[in-house]
């Protein structure tokens, strides 16, 4: 089979999640279903040894059944608890998968439409997708049980094709020839195959509407994420969009009440074939038996075990097959589960260390760099060349869209290079280990986030955290009373997410906080892309004096919009439709006729 090593993949991986649960679930599955077949084992004995009159016998085989179906009895039920709890973990790491990988990811990969897309198909998939790792998991206990039961009917059934005899003066006897058996085995293959057929069909027909109901489903959840994202509140009361949202949420349930409709509609092809060839295996082997019984070809006794036994092999075994069909029947699920865990990560990028210098010693350069973002042919970046020296510090400037964090996500391989190289001290940066080589940065983005956990764990971005150190930075930013106002200082909760004492900061309080991390990481390269666009022009100014003065001598690259922000810097580099058109200070490039002078005067006039 073609997808075989994608089936095995997901076995492994489910195991991998849930060891214990799987252990346990066993364990308790074959205690479960055998209690039913040792109870025809026994019932079996006991009838023959009735029949013989032996008593004694009798007494012994009773306490033997009482003690087995005991030791099975309690095995499922005082396992259950702790199947309860291994389960509820396993459920967990297995819906987590693909959020973990989306943090090992490579991030451009991240950041792209398609990517984002996968992720929702796999997050839909999981619910209604036959052969998503999640619903294997949920068919695992019911496979094990069919399996089970069938592999015990087997065992039990035994008899009826090993006690076989022939008289040679019944005119019964053809009910024990080898042909009979071989008819009834014919049967059962035959059943098993219709039973194959008509699941495969209706798992088909599932997965063709599958394909609609997660396109529903993803417009649904989009909408109810923005139902129940406080954020979006504003904008869905001022632009009056509840009567429209409510509209699409009652098509989207109508919609998926159809389909659901042709869901429950497919699940009933085939069954009727399949319910006669049954009864006609059942009333065939019955009659095999009883006829063998009366005989006296067969003792007494066996009667209730091999009816019983079949009974359970004809009501399990197209169980069995009908889930392993629908979890075959869709292969295309794995396929794109697993393209997209094979994602390259950004472990996977670059094998040379990073030689660790306290003098800060990284000189980067570019080389003729030149960017289009994946899946578009404009270059954003265009042949661009530059070194930077080391302690120095450089202002990006230039118009919205020129390309100035675009250069920023380069310099940090967030993106790799369309044509061209990036180098940290003469060596092509791709080589170097990718881990290794964002410790190189620390970075304030535009649009830089603080997550709702402590103050000191968002300053640290780890769960423990200096707080010596932290409130060193946290003093140099004048945060200090903003810190001693807080419930719980540096253990307050960022938002009320996780705690009714969180505190929503200020927008000009979130943007220092979100400096004093850039300066806590401490790293020989900082980059700040405007983070503090929302402030006005004389405390950006400030801002950005006060940090680069903490900076010390660390290379630095700063973007605003604002160019008096900037006058400090060393080295201003103006862009311009993705190239690098004028270099200098502000001084040197004030005097000069270009962009620079063209965009300092133009903002001069606003500030006089
Ligand atoms: N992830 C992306 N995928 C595709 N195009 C992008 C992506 N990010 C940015 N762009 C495009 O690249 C161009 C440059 O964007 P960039 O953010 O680098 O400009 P910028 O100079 O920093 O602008 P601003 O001053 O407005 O922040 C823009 O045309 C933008 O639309």
């Amino acid at each position: 089979m073609k997808h075989l090593g994608l089936y095995k993949r997901a076995v492994l991986d489910l195991w991998r999640s849930g060891k214990r649960y799987y252990l346990l679930l066993l364990i308790q599955t074959f205690a479960r279903a055998s209690q039913t077949f040792v109870s025809f084992i026994f019932m079996n004995r006991l009838i023959t040894l009735l029949s013989e009159q032996n008593l004694v016998a009798v007494r012994s085989v009773v306490s033997l059944y009482l003690i087995i179906f005991t030791v099975l009895h309690l095995l499922t039920t005082l396992l259950q608890p702790a199947i309860n709890d291994a389960k509820e973990l396993a459920d967990r790491r297995i819906l987590e998968l693909p959020y973990e990988k989306m943090l090992t990811m490579r991030y451009h990969i991240v950041d792209s439409a398609e990517t984002s897309q996968k992720l929702e198909r796999i997050r839909m998939s999981n619910m209604s997708r036959q052969s998503s790792l999640y619903l294997i998991n949920v068919r695992i206990p019911f496979l094990m049980d069919y399996f089970i039961r069938v592999v015990w009917s087997f065992i039990l059934l035994i008899p009826l094709f090993t006690q076989v005899r022939v008289t040679g003066q019944s005119q019964w006897d053809w009910v024990s020839s080898p042909w009979v058996l071989l008819i009834f085995v014919i049967g059962i293959v035959l059943s098993i195959y219709i039973q194959y057929l008509s699941s495969q069909k209706s798992a088909e027909y599932m997965s063709n509407l599958d394909e609609s109901v997660i396109r529903t489903n993803t417009k649904f959840n989009y909408e109810n994420r923005i139902l129940e994202n406080t954020e979006s509140g504003k904008e869905i009361r001022l632009y009056q969009m509840q009567d429209r949202l409510y509209q699409n949420q009652k098509e989207l349930d109508q919609s998926t009440e159809k389909l659901l409709r042709g869901l429950n509609h497919a699940g009933m092809n085939g069954h009727l074939l399949t319910v006669v060839v049954s009864q006609l295996l059942h009333f065939v082997a019955y009659a095999i038996i009883g006829i063998r019984v009366l005989l006296g070809m067969l003792p007494i006794g066996q009667i209730v075990q091999l009816s019983s036994a079949l009974t359970q092999l004809l009501s399990n075994l197209p169980n069995l097959i009908q889930y392993l069909a629908m979890i075959l029947s869709q292969p295309d699920t794995l396929v794109e589960y697993y393209a997209f865990i094979d994602l390259p990560d950004d472990q996977d990028v670059g094998s040379l260390p990073i030689e660790k210098r306290l003098d800060n010693e990284y000189h980067i350069a570019v080389n003729q760099l030149s960017f289009a973002y994946p899946e578009t042919d404009d270059l954003i970046l265009n042949n661009v060349s530059a070194k930077f020296e080391v302690g120095k510090k450089y202002a990006i400037v230039g118009e919205n869209g020129s390309g100035k964090t675009t250069f920023i996500k380069l310099l940090m391989r967030l993106y790799e290079p369309t044509a061209g190289e990036i180098t940290l001290n003469k060596i092509d940066a791709q080589k170097y280990q990718l881990s290794e080589y964002f410790q190189l940065f620390s970075v304030v983005f535009q649009d830089f986030r603080l997550l709702s956990f402590k103050l000191g764990q968002n300053i640290a971005v780890n769960q423990n955290y200096d707080t010596d150190k932290a409130m060193k930075y946290i003093r140099q930013l004048d945060l200090e009373q903003m810190v001693s106002q807080l419930p719980a200082g540096l253990e307050t909760y960022l938002g009320k997410e996780f705690s009714n004492q969180g505190v929503n900061l200020s927008g000009g309080q979130e943007q220092r906080v979100a400096l004093v991390r850039a300066l806590y990481k401490n790293a020989p390269i900082m980059i700040l892309d405007e983070p503090t666009a929302a402030l006005d022009p004389v405390t950006e100014f400030n801002i950005y004096q006060q940090f680069d003065q903490l900076i010390n001598h660390k290379t630095a690259f700063y973007i605003s919009h604002r160019l008096s922000s900037c006058r400090f810097c060393d080295e201003i580099l103006v862009f311009d439709k993705g190239e690098i058109i004028q270099r200098g200070s502000h001084d040197e490039l004030v005097k000069i006729d270009g962009k620079y002078a063209d965009l300092w005067h133009a903002q001069a006039q606003y500030y006089q």
